[in-house]
């Protein structure tokens, strides 16, 4: 550690050490603590544009060239190989000392075996982990520029350095540590000193003022499968090639903390650097956390390898944990023949082919329109298409059925029934195995939840139709004196 804060110090970061400490804690690494009483507003450190590391700032990409830089695509290879390629020149490096610092060791989805995955059965992050996606990168975009450049990677460094093992590495660093950081808009490369102070821009206040610029937390959404481009347009590719071009990684902003609820500092960024403030007043003693933006607790194993364990009111969990259920499984629930053409239709009108339940147990109406979709008798289904518009998501008799099947048939995946794990002792379990089992079953309860839902729905729907059918016969029959009397 005192490796790192010397670097960062003679690198240009500020750090108020009266303020922040950086300690270790069992559960969570190294961890920032504040060694006094922190006020609200106060700086805590900062760090200069120039430190970041990312495809702007390494050299690397004009040493390759237009051509051989360009051959990496637009995802993450680019920096992945530029962090490696940083690393192996050791102290010639301007991010020596950071890189040194960094772990080697994770507990993200990328480094769990075959057995522990299976931990996760039923949970679809397992289709996530994009595994498979960065080894080919490795193989086909990586490896053949590092042998082929051997004047920028020295060929004795290759087992060393260059290894699949180092680039899943650099790949978990960055999907556990990077930030988004966009370049200040005309800043010049370098400033007058004597300009006027930058402003600070929280991107992440509520206050809807002029939010222009930086992504305050940790990445939020990308993964090194999400970058992969596939067939884009010009302008979708300058955008996500834009998007690659912001990941950063950010000296020491890095070392802090992330728990649901206890967000107490974030990262502002200014034209000349970032500056992490506390948001809260922040008692001696206390950790310093910053915001991953409460990721659901599956998304948190993959990117970051813990879970938030909050008590909830029915287990253990996160309130921002969700499950998710493949149009696949909706398909098979409703049982219809032809489908394929209905199916094709709806994601070509941007329809998704996986639905997400949250935790407030609400079947998602896009769901139920797709259900209504595959319901519709021929006549309606030529109806919505030359209208250009699925069903309305109306939860009528036949969806209901539909929609409580693709809800069992989703329980089943798990191998293991809520009511069994409810056996289970957390406590008696490895780390990972415990933390599987945490989310598995906060995905089980959202679908059982959901279940119960739609049960009382229906419920209340058929007695409201009961009712209704009931005041109509009355009316028909001309015998509603009761009524007729309130008036
Ligand atoms: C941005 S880094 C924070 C610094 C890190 N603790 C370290 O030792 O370098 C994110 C990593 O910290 C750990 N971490 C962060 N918040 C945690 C928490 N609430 N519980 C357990 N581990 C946590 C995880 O390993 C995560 O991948």
């Amino acid at each position: 550690m005192a490796d790192f804060l010397h670097w960062f110090a003679s690198a240009g970061g500020t750090l108020d050490d009266t303020a922040v400490g950086i300690s270790y804690v069992p559960e969570s690494g190294r961890s920032a603590v504040a060694l006094r009483d922190v006020e609200e507003g106060e700086k805590l450190f900062a760090i200069p544009r120039s430190l970041l590391l990312s495809t702007r700032t390494s050299t690397l990409p004009s040493l390759l060239g237009d051509e051989d830089w360009k051959s990496l695509g637009d995802g993450w290879a680019g920096l992945i190989l530029c962090m490696m390629w940083e690393e192996a020149r050791g102290d010639e490096s301007k991010w020596a000392g950071y890189l040194r610092s960094m772990p080697t060791e994770f507990d993200s989805l990328m480094f769990w075996s075959e057995e522990e995955l299976g931990w996760l059965k039923g949970s679809l992050v397992l289709d996530k982990i994009g595994k498979d996606s960065a080894e080919r990168d490795y193989r086909e975009k990586v490896l053949p520029i590092v042998q082929k450049r051997s004047d920028l990677f020295p060929p004795s460094l290759l087992s060393s350095h260059y290894t699949l093992q180092n680039y899943h590495i650099q790949g978990s660093r960055i999907l556990s540590r990077s930030f988004t950081v966009s370049p200040w808009p005309g800043a010049a490369p370098e400033h007058d000193e004597d300009e006027e102070a930058p402003e600070l821009i929280d991107r992440s206040a509520a206050s809807g003022g002029d939010v222009l610029m930086g992504e305050v937390n940790v990445l939020g959404d990308d993964s090194q499968e999400d970058i992969d481009l596939g067939d884009l347009d010009d302008d979708e590719e300058d955008d996500e090639r834009e998007k690659t071009e912001d990941v950063a990684m950010v000296p020491m902003a890095d070392m802090l903390n992330a728990r649901c609820g206890c967000n107490n500092a974030r990262l502002f960024y200014t034209r000349d650097d970032l500056q992490m403030v506390a948001t809260k007043s922040i008692a001696k003693g206390e950790q310093i956390w910053n915001t991953y933006g409460d990721p659901p607790n599956s998304d948190l194993l993959r990117r970051y390898g813990y879970v938030d364990a909050l008590p909830l009111e029915a287990g253990v969990g996160s309130p921002s944990d969700v499950v998710e259920i493949n149009a696949d499984t909706v398909v098979e629930a409703a049982m219809v023949v032809s489908y394929q053409e209905r199916v094709d239709w709806w994601l070509e009108e941007g329809g998704d082919d996986a639905f997400v339940f949250d935790t407030t147990c609400d079947l998602p109406e896009d769901m139920l329109s797709l259900i209504r979709l595959l319901l519709l008798t021929q006549e309606e289904w030529e109806k919505a298409q030359s209208k250009g518009k699925p069903p309305r998501p109306k939860l009528d008799e036949k969806s209901y059925e539909v929609a409580k099947a693709a809800l069992q048939k989703r329980l089943a995946m798990y191998p293991l029934t809520l009511a069994e794990a409810m056996f289970v002792s957390l406590a008696e379990l490895s780390e990972r195995r415990r933390n599987a089992l945490i989310v598995t079953t906060a995905e089980q309860r959202i679908l059982h939840k959901t279940l119960e839902k739609l049960e009382t729905l229906k419920e209340a729907r058929l007695s409201k139709e009961g009712d209704g059918r009931k005041r109509r016969g009355d009316k028909e029959d001309g015998q509603g004196p009761a009524k007729k009397a309130r008036r």
